[in-house]
């Protein structure tokens, strides 16, 4: 099972610019959870604090016991170990194959024989459909195809912790449905904790299981994603509608004027561009495709939110009622189409051992345990590195070619990121 993430009182500045304050959240163990914010308002920076590529004056991040805002250089190394991160545009090494780019972890942290690296390659990339791409350069391939081999890369070591700044970003819709079908169909078999930073509402609609949103330097709010899909937070149905009215502006916070100028657009019907969309009417979850196994973060979901439900907003508790009984009557209706929502509906949500555990109580055959054997510690170097050698490493390394290189610093990471995105390739996916 993925490892629990707990951000308390985080607060982020860049000299005297401060990006947000005050974050406080938790990433449940193994479920999938999305950031949303207007631009710049500091979705990445968060996921780089996460993986502690980035310092925050305040605050702390706890992962598996230990707080990486304050540990040594070695203990971070090893914490790293537990993250896959797939950046914005896979931040590949634009000199290696694709081949070699997704060996390039476990050749670098692992004592793995060639054939048994083959083995695994060769697994990730039939998960993510590229098999017979393996040798292309990320230069001779699309925006599409890139995404998705960083995104094996990222999963080669049995990641706990998976994180995706924007896995959509150049992505066309149809394709968009895919790569978040695959990020379902992942966390059901490796049950890692998932983050997603996304623009995009479907995939908030559809994927997370917990939905938050950063704006004006602060967490708006985190919790199930019914709590945000039904918020009455003119940010959040701002955002949610995609539409110019409110009090998102392009740059930044818009001033009364503003605001009352738009108010006599709206009052004479003149569009802002939103959908018209209901976002309070809950669309129905992704489920993983028929052959996963059952989606045992759905179980302890459902269980966390059951024990919290009397702290939320009245619409937000109605909407997830409606979504268990949309969920249970699907499991009734047409069970071969999900076996996590007949598992669901078979759980016995009283059993104050369900959130904790997955699936007791659950049908027979239908739970599965983890098969990923995790070798990666008993494995990997353990050189102590001080910080200065984070930085001096990273220098020293070729610009482009050292993203997943570990120990890492930010600056080599915004290296590559640059590089691969200023680089080449077609516009095909
Ligand atoms: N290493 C850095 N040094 C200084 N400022 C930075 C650094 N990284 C990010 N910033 C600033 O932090 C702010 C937030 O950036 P970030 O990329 O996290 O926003 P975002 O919400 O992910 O935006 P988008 O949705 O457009 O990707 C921006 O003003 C950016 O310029």
């Amino acid at each position: 099972m993925g490892v629990e993430v707990t951000v308390e009182g985080l607060t982020k500045s860049f000299g005297s610019q401060n990006i947000w304050r005050d974050v406080s959240l938790t990433l449940p163990a193994g479920e999938v959870s999305a950031l949303l914010g207007p631009s710049g308002t500091g979705k990445s920076v968060f996921l780089k604090t996460l993986i502690g590529l980035l310092h925050p004056e305040q605050g702390s991040v706890v992962i598996d016991g230990t707080d990486i805002t304050q540990c040594s250089a070695k203990e971070l190394y090893e914490i790293r170990k537990l993250f896959g991160v797939l950046f914005q545009d896979g931040a590949l090494f634009g000199s290696m194959s694709l081949y070699d780019n997704i060996a390039f972890p476990l050749r670098e942290h692992t004592k793995k024989k060639e054939d048994e690296i083959r083995k695994i390659v060769l697994d990730k990339v039939e998960l993510v459909g590229l098999t017979g791409a393996e040798d292309k350069l990320p230069g001779e391939i699309s925006g599409g195809m890139r995404k998705r081999a960083g995104l094996a890369r990222a999963l080669v070591l049995d990641p706990e912790i998976i994180l995706c700044d924007e896995p959509d970003s150049g992505l066309d819709p149809v394709r968009t449905a895919y790569i978040s079908q695959l990020l379902i169909d992942i966390n059901a078999e490796i049950d890692a904790t998932i983050m997603v930073v996304t623009h995009n509402i479907n995939i908030a609609r559809t994927i997370p299981d917990n939905i938050g949103m950063l704006f004006r330097k602060e967490l708006v709010m985190f919790g199930p994603r019914e709590q945000l899909l039904t918020s009455e937070q003119p940010v959040v149905k701002q955002f949610l509608a995609g539409d110019r009215f409110g009090p998102i502006g392009m740059s930044e916070e818009k001033d009364e004027a503003a605001a009352a100028a738009e108010a006599a657009m709206q009052a004479a019907g003149i569009s802002g561009g939103g959908t018209k969309d209901d976002f309070s009417e809950i669309i129905p979850q992704v489920q993983p495709n028929p052959g996963m196994p059952v989606r045992k973060a759905a179980i302890r979901h459902r269980a966390n939110v059951l024990g919290m439900l009397h702290t939320l907003p009245a619409n937000a508790q109605e909407a997830i009622h409606n979504s268990i009984a949309a969920e249970d009557r699907q499991a009734a209706e047409a069970p071969e189409t999900s076996t996590t929502l007949v598992a669901l509906a078979a759980t016995d949500f009283n059993d104050p051992d369900v959130g904790k555990t997955g699936l007791p109580g659950g049908p027979e055959g239908v739970y599965v345990e983890p098969t990923h054997v995790h070798d990666v510690g008993a494995n990997a170097r353990t050189e102590e590195v001080t910080r200065p050698d984070l930085a001096k490493t990273a220098a020293a390394q070729p610009a482009g070619d050292d993203a997943f290189t570990q120990p890492i610093d930010t600056s080599a990471i915004e290296t590559a990121i640059n590089d691969q995105s200023n680089g080449q390739g077609s516009n095909q996916a």
